[in-house]
């Protein structure tokens, strides 16, 4: 029988450190190739003494062993983590153009289809993951990265949970995105998605989330399901961004329907195969 060779331990020698990308979460996040491979990923390195370093070491590994069998093209690798010892080092697939975020404050807000395809990646990957009982339950546009081919990388799963869980996470950062039941703190499932799907798609299409606000009034109007959408985006666009905020999670729009809904199937129809294209043409 083939003698596997046990994996070696990782270690920061086995990388070669390029440029800094950015500061992530808790530390900062630099393009690295692994020497033997010449395979380019992210190495993340968070400082010991900023962490909690206990209950970390259990939540890396638990993250890493969620991440490490959820493969999709439109969801961020972990692919492991090792530490010396002032640090702990995260080794990520690398999102060759970065931050969604940065692109839509540039940009001030998408084209609907540009934002259609961005929501039929955000629904498959969703999909995917709530298959495997795993909720994300912090979509936002600054967890999500873009890849070398424009395709958009669900990330973060530092904070995702297992369903159906009343865990209250710190509410640090905004509230926008928050569904109600996580508001009240009731407990909640694999839906809390739905909704903040569609805030994102709000926020793709307006430039700004639908219950922006003061974070008081923010809470009050997500409760009362109180938002406009402006006159300017379609109607189509319109009805799924009301199908997903529903108060009620069971109301929300399942994920299959999301990606039949009229809006999507408009703008992120399959490339035609030359034969589909003959055959629809002789059809018509
Ligand atoms: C700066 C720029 C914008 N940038 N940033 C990234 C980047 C992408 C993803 C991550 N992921 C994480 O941090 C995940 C953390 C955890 O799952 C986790 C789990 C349990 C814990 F206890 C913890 C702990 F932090 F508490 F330890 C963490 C980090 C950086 C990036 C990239 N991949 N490609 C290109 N540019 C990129």
């Amino acid at each position: 029988p083939q003698v596997t060779s046990n994996p070696k331990p990782m270690h920061l020698g086995m990388f070669e450190i390029g440029r800094a990308l950015g500061k992530g979460k808790f530390g900062r996040v630099y393009l690295a190739k692994e020497r033997k491979t010449g395979f380019v990923c992210a190495l993340k390195v968070l400082h010991k003494n900023e962490l909690q370093t206990g209950r970390v070491e259990t939540q890396l590994r638990r993250e890493v062993e969620i991440q490490s069998n959820l493969r999709h093209p439109n969801i961020l690798r972990l692919f492991g983590h090792f530490h010396d010892s002032k640090r702990v080092f995260l080794i990520i697939e690398f999102a060759g153009r970065g931050e969604l975020y940065k692109m839509l404050r540039k940009a001030g807000s998408f084209s609907e289809p540009r934002a259609a395809s961005y929501v039929a990646q955000m629904a498959s990957a969703l999909s995917y993951l709530h298959k495997k009982h795993v909720i994300h339950r912090d979509i936002k546009p600054e967890n999500i990265l873009v890849g070398s081919h424009g395709e958009i990388k669900l990330s973060d799963f530092g904070w995702s949970v297992h369903a159906p869980t009343n865990r209250r996470t710190t509410l640090c950062g905004t509230l926008d995105y928050l569904p109600p039941e996580m508001l009240r703190g009731d407990s909640h499932g694999e839906k809390v998605d739905l909704w903040s799907l569609g805030v994102l798609m709000y926020e793709f299409l307006c430039g700004n989330a639908p219950f922006e606000d003061t974070p008081i009034e923010t809470q009050k109007r997500i409760v009362k399901l109180n938002f406009k959408v402006p006159d300017f985006v379609s109607p189509e666009a319109k009805d799924l961004i009301t199908r997903l905020l529903r108060l009620d999670p069971d109301k929300r729009l399942p994920l299959d329907q999301v990606a039949q809904h009229p809006w999507i199937l408009k703008h992120c129809s399959k490339p035609q195969t030359a034969r589909e294209k003959q055959r629809n043409n002789h059809q018509r």
